[in-house]
């Protein structure tokens, strides 16, 4: 796990040898604990250099070992041997140096980083903070404020950054090792004492408390609810006002309270979640690690509406060729205004050239005859993207994949125009698509591997978290987001109103709750929806009693506010009223609260008290609900792959874990017994009866998240 050798010499060479990052496991901590021992015992030895195989220094510790009682040396009278010894010991980072990789390098006495190297204290993002020494030893190595900002973010910086701010002694564009090794031979003979962080004094600025107060309020306001922040700003506050010995017993019960906490695991879940939702699988038993990607050079994309745009700035802005197509002269320029603008935004927002000349505009589908890959991003009604699919079928050569961007439609049925079914797959950005993460890729029952292979890995290159999914209605997301609306609109009726539906929701960690962010979405589009499925509007039957659609409960509510043409932000009214059409501070609105209670005695509703834990409750777990159906039809693969859609494509609270991961946290008999109570409360929302893989699950002891799947396999699968 690390390996020893004496080079030039006179120098201990430490590598470590824990692929893919190094990480410090048990064994890792035990080889450099005996390789220091051996080389500061060592006569011939006269200075240390410590580096990690493959080009990567150290990822930190091995994060799979905290979901289990910590074995093998502690890490923190490893480092400390390191900073004692009296040889020099420099650390030679390339790759990366992050969380206790980074802590390691802060106890030898030099740093020497490969100009590409990538520096950073992530801990944070996984619920705890650095506490193997790093809030103790920025501070004092770069003073307060710049340690603050990157403990309490988590921030990666560059190696020149690392230069700038005093953390590495050099930056060399050649190999670290070699540069260390030189470097480490000079150092001998130099008193160590000076380089010794723990003996340093933490700049204090006049400030502190104002600083540090500021820092907290940014954090909470940034990220409601979680504690791991909090946690940081005070162990850092300890570098400030503490000696080293005492700052160190801070950190470390700061540490105690954080680490076995729901939020910390919530968030380690969420970081190896978002891995393994890249491996995907099909029935056939292709998969990630066996199916070619082909590569895309040039694209298409069709519609220039919100998300045409963002679909091309995405594509052109990491090198690919963009023919973008509309279907009218006076659309097509506003969208290549539009488009312009947005990519010399984003060039300039990143340092960089905009990619202007990677694209050509058109009104013609027959310029996409040698495209690679062609995203149809065209309004959301089937006739038209079959009309679409059936062109481009024409048009395009033979091997041209052929993608949608479709919500929720049945990719299949696109799939079927077409002379190439395994050529097709959907490709569902979230909007904005230049800015959200999330891409789901939709694998119909005819895709092919390497059309899937190909989907992914694009989305990959784009920068998003690709999650593949099977082709029902509203595909994982948005098949889960109806009864989740649902609930909030029939609370609704009950007596709650959209401030405290949202309170609620913000409490728990959203960022903005379901009244809110509907009205940024903008309330038109759902209501059109509606009304072309027949559940408002001239086609509804009339033979349906009120609040009833195929007899099941349905709330109008959504349906009137429209008609008043209140669409959201973008019209200054919706659920909420705002000073101005576009702007965004939601106020209370008394014609909401009339509509409401007008609706109620229209309706004969007693409008009854509703507790914020039921509101959490029918809202989050009628959304869990939903998810474990789509596991039972084989719609998504595991768990995680749902909770990461939730996470990167509606805001799940990322310290929640996403909606699968909650569930399971709050204990799944619980929600069984809490879904039952409702659905008995109201048997006519088919949604709230608890799924069969749920009462499954609690038949079986509840498993943790991660042995889930070993119940689904047994059900059939899409993927
Ligand atoms: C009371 C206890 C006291 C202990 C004190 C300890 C104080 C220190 C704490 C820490 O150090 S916490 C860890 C801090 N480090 C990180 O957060 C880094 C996490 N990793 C990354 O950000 C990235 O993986 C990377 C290092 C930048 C590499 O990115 P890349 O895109 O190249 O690869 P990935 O696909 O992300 O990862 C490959 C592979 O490696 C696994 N992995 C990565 N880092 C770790 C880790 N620190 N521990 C365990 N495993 C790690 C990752 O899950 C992937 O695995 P597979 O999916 O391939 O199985």
């Amino acid at each position: 796990m690390a390996r020893y050798e004496l080079v030039k010499r006179s120098v201990a060479l430490i590598t470590l040898t824990n692929p893919p990052v190094n990480a410090l496991s048990s064994p890792v901590r035990h080889a450099i604990a005996n390789s220091m021992e051996r080389a500061l015992s060592d006569p011939k030895v006269r200075a240390v250099v410590i580096c990690g195989e493959n080009g990567r220094f150290c990822g930190g510790a091995d994060i799979r070992e905290f979901a289990g009682p910590l074995r093998g040396p502690p890490l923190i009278p490893v480092l400390e041997a390191i900073e004692a010894g009296d040889k020099p010991v420099v650390a030679a980072i390339e790759g990366m140096a992050l969380g206790g990789g980074f802590e390691l390098a802060l106890f030898c006495h030099y740093r020497i980083a490969q100009s590409k190297a990538r520096l950073g204290l992530p801990e944070v993002t996984l619920g705890i903070l650095p506490a193997a020494g790093g809030t103790q030893r920025l501070p004092r190595l770069i003073g307060i404020p710049a340690a603050l900002e990157m403990i309490t973010t988590g921030r990666h910086i560059s190696a020149q950054e690392a230069l700038k701010l005093g953390i590495v002694d050099q930056v060399t564009d050649q190999n670290a090792c070699e540069t260390a090794l030189e470097f480490a031979l000079k150092a001998v003979g130099k008193p160590l004492s000076p380089r010794r962080v723990s003996t340093l004094t933490t700049p204090c600025p006049p400030d502190l408390d104002a600083l540090l107060e500021a820092a907290t309020m940014q954090v909470k306001k940034k990220t409601p609810g979680v504690m791991a922040p909090l946690a940081c700003i005070q162990a850092v506050r300890a570098a400030a006002t503490m000696p080293y010995s005492k700052g160190m017993k801070r950190e470390s019960e700061l540490m105690a309270t954080l680490f076995n906490s729901g939020q910390a695991r919530a968030l380690q879940y969420c970081f190896f979640a978002q891995r393994t939702a890249g491996k995907w699988t099909l029935p056939s038993g292709a998969q990630w690690n066996n199916s070619k990607p082909r590569e895309i050079r040039s694209a298409a994309v069709i519609g220039l509406g919100t998300m045409g745009r963002g679909i091309v700035v995405s594509l052109a802005r990491v090198g690919i060729s963009v023919i973008a197509v509309e279907s009218e002269k006076k659309l097509l320029e506003n969208g290549r205004q539009m488009v312009i603008g947005m990519l010399e935004r984003d060039a300039k927002r990143r340092g960089v050239s905009a990619s202007l000349n990677l694209l050509k505009f058109t009104l013609s589908l027959q310029d996409l005859k040698d495209v690679d890959l062609v995203i149809e991003a065209v309004f959301e009604d089937m006739a038209l993207k079959k009309r679409v699919f059936q062109e481009l079928s024409k048009v395009c050569r033979p091997g041209t994949l052929l993608c949608t961007n479709t919500s929720g439609l049945d990719v299949d049925a696109l799939a079927g125009v077409t002379d190439r079914p395994h050529l097709v797959a959907g490709m569902h950005f979230f909007s904005p698509a230049h800015v959200m993460k999330l891409l789901e890729v939709v694998c119909g029952p005819r895709s092919s591997s390497e059309t899937i292979a190909t989907a992914m890995s694009l989305g990959k290159k784009m920068g998003k978290v690709s999650v593949a999914v099977g082709n029902c209605p509203g595909f994982v997301g948005n098949r889960m987001l109806k009864p989740y609306l649902d609930q909030a609109t029939f609370l609704l009726e009950e007596g709650a109103t959209p401030e405290q539906i949202d309170k609620a929701l913000e409490d728990f960690g959203f960022a903005m709750g379901v009244f809110r962010m509907s009205d940024l979405a903008g309330l038109d589009v759902g209501w059109r929806v509606r009304k072309e499925s027949g559940l408002t509007g001239p086609d509804v039957d009339p033979k349906n009693p009120p609040r009833k659609r195929q007899g099941r409960r349905y709330c109008p509510i959504p349906d009137m506010v429209c008609e008043q043409g209140r669409f959201g932000q973008k019209t200054g009214r919706g659920w909420y009223k705002y000073d101005k059409p576009g702007d965004t501070n939601a106020k209370p609105d008394p014609l909401i609260q009339n509509l409401l209670e007008t609706y109620r005695s229209r309706y004969g509703i007693q409008p009854r008290n509703i507790s914020d834990q039921e509101i959490i409750e029918r809202c989050l777990f009628v959304l869990a609900n939903e998810g474990f159906r789509i596991l039972e039809d084989g719609m998504a693969a595991r768990p995680e792959d749902i909770d990461v859609i939730y996470l990167f494509g509606y805001a799940f609270p990322r310290h929640r874990g996403g909606p699968m991961f909650y569930a399971s946290m709050v204990g799944l008999e619980r929600v069984l017994e809490r879904l039952e109570h409702y659905h008995q409360a109201h048997p006519d929302v088919p949604h709230l009866e608890p799924s069969a893989l749920l009462k499954k699950l609690v038949a079986c002891g509840s498993p943790p998240v991660q042995q889930w799947r070993e119940h689904i396999k047994t059900m059939r699968s899409h993927l």
